[in-house]
């Protein structure tokens, strides 16, 4: 309820104001059911009125993506704000505005609910008492299932803030768990919309502990940028990365639910698809694959094909002779060398000056200028091809990588002062037949059973071979996990546009992961982003926090701790004898709770505790089919990271550490992902620095 309404009364009832903001939300949904038809019956006859196929369909998605952002969510509240300005604001003195999730206006065009990333918006966020922002009064709303239930005011104009303790804030963060991650729009923290409100043209590195807000933070500030450069990057796009298909579904539904539709989500994996991958690599073989050196190697692999002219050249033209010695040769493939052009460019400049030499000796015997035809011809005719193929042979991403596994002199030449020897027969010894897991090296590049590893390199070499196109904005998500040479597939992808990179050095758990930020914005082609902390913990109750910070001095990471807004929530740590009768136990006790529950056990365990469930009568779903409607998840501990369920139940923690070499990163991702309640059960002794 209103903090002003409990000291000095109102004007009228709190009763009275509350059904006057209920008739505002009735009439701005009724506002936006009328744009929303009105932009219907324009995509219906979208295709009568436009002009020719093109323009017909341009409109046609044009309309039908202006209806899906008009869609309205009966069970999110269509406002949750309100800004009343006091008389000092020179521009909107004496105005009030509602603030929400799209703009809405009337018949008459008046607005009914601003959008949140309108920048008159941005004072919901940052007023203070102390930097007021020209508001008199600052409302927040409360919702319950999509209806208004109450409000609380800030009056700042009379120093009045409420700031972290407000109730409505308190109610959002404690609300149990259920489904996908929902947008925070009502409530994102001024320092977290100071991140979202960044330049277009700015790049910025978010390092936050876990339940900060970085997830929530990255998808907004793509939802911004894509309200203020709507144009610009609906041409050049936005893209957003994450670790895997579980993750990206849980997040799936939160740029739809701001009315954007348009944003692509990959995994790294799925951006560098030039390959299909069918094997998979030895450890040792993908952490090496994984390394910055292989940039260098590749690019020197491909630096060797360029050759040098060994003979004049001579082309017969019907009865003409046109002939280039061997210093003009020389001289065009060094000069084309200096241009640093990526190289299937460089071979068609060289093939274009080629045939420049031999237009200007044909214009200079025929006194006239040869056409295009003749120009294509001289282009294709042998001894230029002959000549090319020669000093600038024709590749292929994925010959190129082919052939330096296949010949180990070429790869020799390549990384010579750069890896080691044993290290370049980690890289040949599927040509060499060592290898007799099916992902030995086949004649052609085309039948070769690539890795995931490989894919990359391909990508990495596509990079060199060709011209990449890239994106207006990417956001990268749990971005500690990227190895250097992933790092350079996504900045492939933002050379000219901007990055929002999001992680935690404490959750890297990929044996390549970065320990420095610094390090990974080098590679991802932004020295000099600003690395900013998120240290307000959302998610997490402060005891179980409190538990998982244990680890962190055995995690050799330099991360500033995180401070939880929660106070709530219950820690468990019990040793039992029978780990899948107590689990069945614990889902049992959880099931009496509202709210989601995850079972997360050692990935080898995963199979077991799922059986001894669904033989005790209870469905479970998978992480990446959260859809199935079950209550209860079985979480294999590798698949959890970035997700979060209202009770957490872990299953043997030592094992979770014992199955990988960061198994104590792995357990602190594991034990963080509760909002209300953790569950640790255990038969042999925890962890060392948790004992
Ligand atoms: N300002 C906020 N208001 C309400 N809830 C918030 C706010 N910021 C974050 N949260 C909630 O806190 C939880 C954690 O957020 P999020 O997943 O973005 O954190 P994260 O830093 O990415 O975590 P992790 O490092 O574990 O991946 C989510 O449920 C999110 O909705």
């Amino acid at each position: 309820m209103s903090l002003h309404a409990q000291e000095i009364p109102p004007p009228y009832g709190l009763a009275d104001e509350l059904a006057e903001e209920r008739a505002h939300l009735t009439r701005s949904r009724a506002a936006l059911r009328r744009m929303r038809e009105r932009a219907e019956a324009l995509f219906a006859t979208g295709d009568k009125v436009a002009g020719d196929a093109y323009t017909a369909e341009q409109l046609g998605r044009h309309l039908a993506r202006r209806v899906a952002e008009l869609a309205d969510d009966p069970r999110t509240p269509l406002f949750f704000g309100r800004l009343d300005f006091g008389d000092a604001d020179a521009e909107h003195a004496g105005h009030r505005y509602h603030v929400g999730r799209r703009h809405v206006t009337d018949e008459q065009g008046e607005p009914l609910v601003l959008d949140w990333r309108a920048p008159v918006s941005r004072a919901f966020y940052r007023a203070s008492a102390r930097d007021p922002q020209g508001l008199a009064v600052r409302r927040r709303f409360g919702f319950g299932d999509g209806k208004l239930t109450s409000f609380e005011d800030e009056h700042l104009d009379r120093g009045e803030e409420l700031g972290r303790a407000s109730r409505i804030l308190t109610a959002e963060i404690e609300r149990p768990r259920v489904g996908p991650m929902r947008d925070i729009v009502a409530t994102i923290q001024p320092e977290q919309d100071e991140l979202v409100r960044a330049d277009l043209a700015t790049s910025i590195c978010v390092q936050g502990a876990p339940g900060t807000g970085k997830t929530a933070v990255g998808l907004h500030r793509a939802a911004y940028l894509l309200y203020l450069h709507r144009e610009r990057l609906r041409r050049s796009k936005v893209l957003v990365v994450g670790p895997n298909r579980a993750f990206l579904g849980y997040i799936a539904a939160v740029l739809p639910a701001l009315g954007e539709v348009e944003v692509e989500q990959a995994t790294v994996e799925d951006l560098v698809d030039r390959a299909p991958v069918r094997a998979v690599d030895p450890p040792d073989v993908a952490t090496l694959k994984h390394d910055a050196r292989m940039a260098e190697v590749l690019r020197r692999a491909v630096d060797a094909y360029i050759g040098e002219p060994v003979e004049p050249m001579l082309v017969s033209d019907g009865s003409f002779r046109w002939r280039i010695g061997l210093e003009p040769l020389h001289r065009l493939v060094q000069e084309t060398r200096a241009e640093r052009l990526p190289y299937a460019v460089g071979r068609e400049r060289v093939r274009a000056r080629v045939v420049g030499l031999l237009q200007r000796q044909a214009e200079a015997r025929r006194a006239e200028s040869p056409g295009d035809a003749w120009l294509r011809r001289m282009g294709k005719s042998k001894p230029v091809t002959g000549f090319l193929d020669t000093v600038w042979p024709a590749l292929t991403p994925d010959g190129l990588l082919h052939t330096l596994y296949a010949e180990p002199v070429r790869l020799a030449q390549a990384a010579d002062g750069l890896l080691t020897p044993d290290e370049q027969s980690l890289l040949t010894r599927r040509a060499t037949g060592r290898l007799t897991n099916g992902t030995g090296l086949a004649r052609t590049a085309k039948a070769t059973r690539w890795t995931t590893a490989d894919a990359m390199l391909i990508d990495e070499a596509a990079g060199l071979l060709e011209r990449s196109t890239g994106y207006g904005h990417v956001v990268v998500d749990e971005a500690q996990d990227l190895s250097p040479m992933q790092c350079r597939v996504i900045a492939r992808r933002s050379e000219h546009g901007s990055l929002t990179l999001l992680g935690d050095l404490a959750q890297a758990t990929a044996p390549w992961a970065a320990t420095d930020w610094r390090e990974s914005l080098r590679h991802l082609g932004k020295p000099d982003a600003a690395v900013v902390p998120l240290t307000i913990g959302f998610r997490v109750p402060a005891a179980v926090l409190a538990f998982a910070n244990r680890l962190l001095p055995a995690l050799a990471v330099d991360v500033p701790p995180a401070e939880s807004l929660r106070g709530d929530g219950t820690l468990d740590v019990r040793t039992v004898t029978d780990l899948a009768g107590a689990t069945v136990a614990e889902v049992r006790a959880a099931l009496a709770h509202e709210g989601s529950i995850a079972v997360v056990a050692a990935d080898d365990t995963v199979e077991g505790l799922r059986s001894a469930l669904a033989e005790a009568g209870i469905d479970t779903a998978t992480a990446d089919a959260p859809a199935a409607g079950a209550r209860v998840t079985v979480v294999p501990a590798t698949l959890v990271k970035g997700l979060e369920y209202d009770h957490v139940i872990v299953v043997e923690p030592a094992a979770i550490v014992a199955a990988e070499p960061r198994g104590l990163h792995r357990l602190y991702v594991v034990l963080t992902r509760a909002v209300s309640r953790l569950s640790v059960l255990h038969t042999v002794p925890l962890p060392a620095p948790l004992a």
